[in-house]
């Protein structure tokens, strides 16, 4: 492909191409703001932490790129085209939800899901497929599951096979709403290795939903921070300031650095804490 048409398709950016691209955009639900005027030049291969208090719009904003939910101002480009839902460049790890007991798949299905061809119904096929599930497997620690009913899975276990699934098809853009939720230390630390190894050696943007930024925070470029209808957007050390915070929340919020980490404390809470979302939700 000359480089001249693959900056003319719209799933394959040229590395100058923003991943995702919005302009003023906002959401509004009734009389009420979520958030607006967001203006956002996401790199490929860029990693972009989405931080606030329940109720803040991360998830929505997740669901603005995916084209579940419209905009109500603005505009919004994915991977160079407007969005569009079902993109297979586009990789999405959804927030936690237990599968219904019932749910007819086993896990190495599930994964297979992510993989255009299936998503489609086309049959079960070549040994390449079967080997690319059974790595996606073994790279989330799910290889002893693989072949049991999905429904009868912990949340940890379904909560690694939807990450091998957003994976699957070699995202360019991978949308994370919580993904490390309900997983122990040790799959904190493969799903978060493996999301970050698809950031870096295949330069996907990434934007991760999270309350908790440390558990990341060494992958993290930028910050967008949503709370009371406003939003801040920068590096870490610009955005998580005790000033920038307490401006954000109308509220005094003290944040502390200690060994790398990020310690939010409000002052007019007892003790201090990590960030911590039930915390936030008092301010
Ligand atoms: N379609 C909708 N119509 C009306 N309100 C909505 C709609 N979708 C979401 N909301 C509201 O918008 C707010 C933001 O929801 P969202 O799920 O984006 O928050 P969040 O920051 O991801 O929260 P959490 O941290 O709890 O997951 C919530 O109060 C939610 O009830």
């Amino acid at each position: 492909m000359t480089s001249a048409e693959a900056q003319s398709s719209p799933e394959l950016p040229s590395p100058q191409e923003p991943a995702l691209q919005l302009h003023e955009a906002g959401v509004r639900f009734g009389d009420r703001t979520l958030w607006e005027q967001v203006n956002l030049s996401l790199a490929a291969g860029e990693f972009l932490a989405v931080l606030g208090p329940n109720g803040s719009g991360k998830s929505t904003f997740l669901k603005t790129l995916l084209g579940m939910q419209r905009l109500s101002a603005g505009t919004a480009q994915v991977l160079g085209a407007p969005v569009r839902r079902g993109s297979s460049r586009v990789g999405y790890i959804p927030q936690h939800h237990t599968l219904d007991p019932q749910t007819p798949l086993r896990a190495r299905d599930l994964v297979a899901l992510g993989l255009e061809g299936h998503r489609y119904g086309l049959p079960w096929a070549s040994r390449a497929t079967r080997t690319r599930v059974q790595n996606l497997l073994d790279d989330v620690g799910a290889g002893s599951y693989a072949d049991r009913p999905v429904g009868l899975l912990s949340g940890g276990e379904q909560q690694r096979l939807r990450a091998a699934q957003a994976l699957a098809d070699d995202p360019a853009l991978l949308l994370c709403d919580e993904p490390l939720h309900s997983l122990d230390l040790h799959h904190q630390q493969a799903i978060t290795e493996l999301i970050r190894r698809q950031a870096v050696e295949r330069a996907a943007a990434v934007v991760f939903v999270t309350h908790e930024i440390n558990p990341v925070i060494e992958h993290v470029d930028r910050v967008l921070y949503f709370a009371r209808g406003q939003h801040r957007l920068g590096t870490v050390a610009e955005v998580m300031r005790s000033c920038v915070l307490s401006e954000l929340y109308q509220a005094p919020v003290e944040v502390i650095e200690h060994r790398g980490r990020i310690v939010v404390f409000a002052e007019h809470l007892e003790g201090y804490h990590d960030h911590d979302p039930a915390t936030e939700d008092q301010l």
